[in-house]
């Protein structure tokens, strides 16, 4: 297995603008690529590129292949799909971890620009409003533009008034989905597919929607988690992303010990859970008493305290209701009509995968391997160190992610999450996810702090997984529901 600070140098060899780039402002490349939003012609035409890779697109993948398989294949330069200029921040900052960066580009590209059954302008309408739930003006800029691009209606740039009824109907399942996603309902699947309704979605339109709408949610929290900048406020020294830029306090200058601490923790937990094991029960009280503990953590609500700037938010054109947020799942009002989702009755691997392979089958061997891929991705290295066995920080975090959204894995102890994640660290967790909006430039500084930069998009990307996940989980269970009662009725 290679180790991180190969995977960069490999990132250098091939491409030393990128590499350079990344590792000192890559921020710097976001606030460029969006400092207009009406700027749609300073984007180069890439549709010629973007036209070829859909015609070679059908032969890319051999979906019988085993994953291991396909993953030694992207060593060797598969998923090579060059997206529009606009996703090229993201691209850029991706590119520390090549393996997941190919997998990204291939999923993004199939979702936007591959078959499916939304037209291609629709798709980034639908983004511009997913986008528009978090106020992430870098993506609905990047979904401005390629609506723009692609010969969408300018008209509907003006607002969802102006938007068809049948991508409005989509509002109410964007603004559940994106802060509770526990609460979507058979009947709300039911009002959106109905045959007599005049503007129907189909349920494969409909899949390709949400997954639409959870991948830019997620994104949002990327974008933010990584440093979220408005090119228009800022001066150039300023464009360098808070959470990226060398701070005083980087791991060779002044090391915290954060790192040895956890590596001890790791150990000793190994230890411990090789020996002993807790009963089902004491398993489930850990996860109530974690989430209960974790309902104690508010994010800041109004920019960054310490900076006294809070940056300029786009306003609510694109969807309804912004102060409907996320709520803590132990606090929601309906606890009786939402309870836990527990893995064990409804994961993606045994519902999820074969839902989605049924009404939209292109996309589903990508997310796949996305998911697979993020909570495989291993250096052995945590900060410094080499040949660290870094799972039960991983998992830790992947766990703790989805019991936010009230997910419970039912063999796994929640008390793991406590020794791996300080508050801070669950803080920052919580906000990217929740409300990716509201982070400060001080709660990225208070974390990871000795972690490589590398590493902090590695969390990050789980963020982005996990979270994605979530929302997939609530929705697919929810049509194998609106299914059933279909074939009970019939
Ligand atoms: C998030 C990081 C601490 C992950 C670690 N670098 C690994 O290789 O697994």
């Amino acid at each position: 297995m290679r180790g991180e600070g190969e995977e960069l140098t490999r990132a250098e060899s091939g491409n030393a603008k990128t590499a350079v780039q990344v590792n000192e402002a890559h921020f710097i490349i976001v606030s460029s690529s969006s400092s207009s939003s009406s700027s749609s012609s300073s984007s180069p035409p890439s549709f010629a590129v973007m036209t070829e890779s859909q015609v070679s697109r059908e032969c890319d993948y051999d979906h019988s292949m085993p994953q291991d398989e396909f993953f030694e294949e992207l060593d060797d330069g598969g998923g090579s799909e060059v997206l529009p200029d606009v996703w090229q921040p993201l691209d850029e900052l991706l590119s520390l971890h090549p393996k997941y960066h190919a997998v990204f580009k291939s999923a993004i590209d199939q979702l936007f620009y591959g078959n499916g059954p939304l037209p291609m302008t629709e798709r980034h309408y639908i983004a511009l409003m997913a986008a528009n739930r978090h106020a992430c003006s870098y993506l609905m800029d990047l979904h401005r533009r390629e609506f723009d691009r692609l010969g969408g209606d300018a008209d509907w740039l003006n607002g969802l008034t102006a938007a068809p009824s049948k991508i409005v109907s989509l509002d109410a399942i964007n603004r559940v989905l994106g802060h509770q996603p526990w609460s979507i309902t058979v009947e709300q699947l039911k009002a959106l597919t109905k045959c007599s309704a005049p503007d129907n979605w189909s349920l494969t339109e409909l899949v390709q929607g949400v997954v639409i709408l959870s991948t830019t949610h997620a994104l949002c929290s990327f974008v933010f988690g990584c440093g979220n900048i408005n090119p228009s406020e800022l001066t150039p020294q300023e464009m360098e992303a808070p959470m990226l830029r060398r701070s005083p306090r980087s791991s060779e200058e002044s090391p915290t010990g954060e790192v040895e601490e956890l590596m001890k923790r790791m150990a000793a937990l190994r230890d411990v859970t090789n020996g002993l094991d807790c009963t089902d029960e004491e398993k489930a009280r850990h996860f109530f008493d974690m989430n209960r503990e974790s309902s104690a953590i508010r994010p800041e609500q109004n920019g960054d305290k310490k900076s006294g700037r809070s940056p300029p938010r786009p306003g609510a054109q694109f969807t309804k209701d912004l102060s409907f947020t996320y709520v803590d799942f132990a606090q929601r009002p309906d606890a009786s009509s939402a309870p836990t989702l527990k893995i064990h009755d409804f994961s993606w691997e045994d519902q999820g995968y074969s839902c989605v392979d049924e009404l939209y089958q292109v996309i589903s061997e990508h997310l796949d391997r996305k998911f697979h891929l993020t909570q495989e991705l291993t250096y052995y290295t945590m900060g410094k160190h080499t040949d660290v066995d870094t799972s039960k920080y991983r998992t830790a975090v992947w766990m703790y992610i989805q019991s936010l959204y009230g997910i419970r894995h039912d063999d796994y102890d929640y008390a793991e999450v406590n020794l791996m994640l300080t508050r801070p660290m669950k803080t920052f967790i919580k906000t990217i996810c929740c409300y990716p909006e509201r982070v400060t430039d001080s709660l990225r500084a208070s974390v990871m702090v000795d972690f490589k930069l590398s590493e902090k998009v590695h969390v990050i990307l789980m963020i982005l997984e996990a979270r994605l996940q979530a929302e997939l989980l609530y929705f697919l269970r929810t049509v194998v529901r609106l299914n059933n009662s279909a074939s009970v009725a019939s």
